[in-house]
């Protein structure tokens, strides 16, 4: 049996390609964005984000990441406008983060790696399902927040609490009634560009909406986010770190901005 993927150094971003030879290819993420490179664009809409907290169900250590997944059976958590056309729906939200305060984002800023990144993901509902969506090249559209050190964030304390409930690879439980939106920062400006899935199968079926703006995040609360297992209940431990891949080669795409 090949061995599954992950972020080690047998298994992590470096050795992806043997096995999703897409990783490879011409629009591939994350990048570091050049804020001097990307050109503004007059004419990208703000975006529209319209979260129902009724939609979020339950959060999942999922051996990768975790995440909180939605009910997405209607239109009451979507994205509309920014750089899309149509409508599409949240899914899930999950972050990336490191071992240490000074990596742990997909996305780079001129180089600048920030503790963890936030991955708001939403399907076009021009297709008939998530599964659908993901195989087409305007199939999905992620919203990035990058988080940085500073105050405790409470919002964010909420996700965190269920930490205890979820240590090991696989487990999960109920999460109700949380508002994503309480996650985003202030200021919805935008870098948009053409990419993929940062993790296996790496579809570029992408468009990247990387915010501007960070949230905060306390270094107990990274720690929290430290206190993850990559590994199931009954295995040696091995903590959740690190699950980040780094910047891709940009291959003459362009970096759109939503501000001067
Ligand atoms: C494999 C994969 C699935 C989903 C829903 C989202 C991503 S990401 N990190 O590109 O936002 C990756
Ligand atoms: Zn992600």
């Amino acid at each position: 049996m090949a061995h599954a993927w992950g972020y080690s150094a047998e298994n992590g971003p470096e050795k992806w390609a043997k096995n999703f030879p897409v990783a490879d290819g011409p629009r591939q993420s994350p990048i570091d964005i050049l804020p001097s490179e990307a050109s503004f664009d007059g004419g990208l809409k703000p975006l529209r984000l319209k979260y129902d907290p009724s939609d979020s169900m339950d959060i999942l250590n999922n051996g990768h990441s975790f995440q909180v997944t939605f009910t997405d059976d209607r239109d009451s958590s979507t994205l509309k406008e920014g750089p899309i056309s149509g409508v599409y729906r949240l899914k899930q939200f999950h972050f990336h983060w490191g071992g240490s305060d000074d990596r742990g984002s997909e996305h780079t800023v001129n180089g600048t790696k920030y503790p963890a990144e936030l991955h708001l993901v939403h399907w076009n509902t021009k297709y008939p399902s998530f599964g659908e969506a993901a195989s087409q090249p305007d199939g999905l559209g992620v919203v990035g927040v990058f988080l940085e050190i500073g105050a405790e964030n409470a919002q964010l304390q909420k996700v965190l609490d269920a930490f205890d409930a979820i240590k090991t690879k696989g487990n999960q439980t109920t999460f109700a009634k949380f508002d994503p939106a309480t996650l985003l920062p202030g200021c919805l400006d935008y870098w948009t560009y053409d990419g993929s899935l940062t993790t296996p199968p790496l579809l570029e079926s992408v468009t990247w909406i990387v915010c501007k703006e960070t949230i905060s995040v306390s270094p107990a609360q990274m720690a929290k986010f430290r206190s993850l297992l990559f590994s199931g209940k009954g295995e040696a431990a091995c903590c959740m770190v690190d699950n980040y891949r780094p910047p891709q080669p940009l291959k003459g795409r362009a970096v759109r901005a939503s501000f001067k």
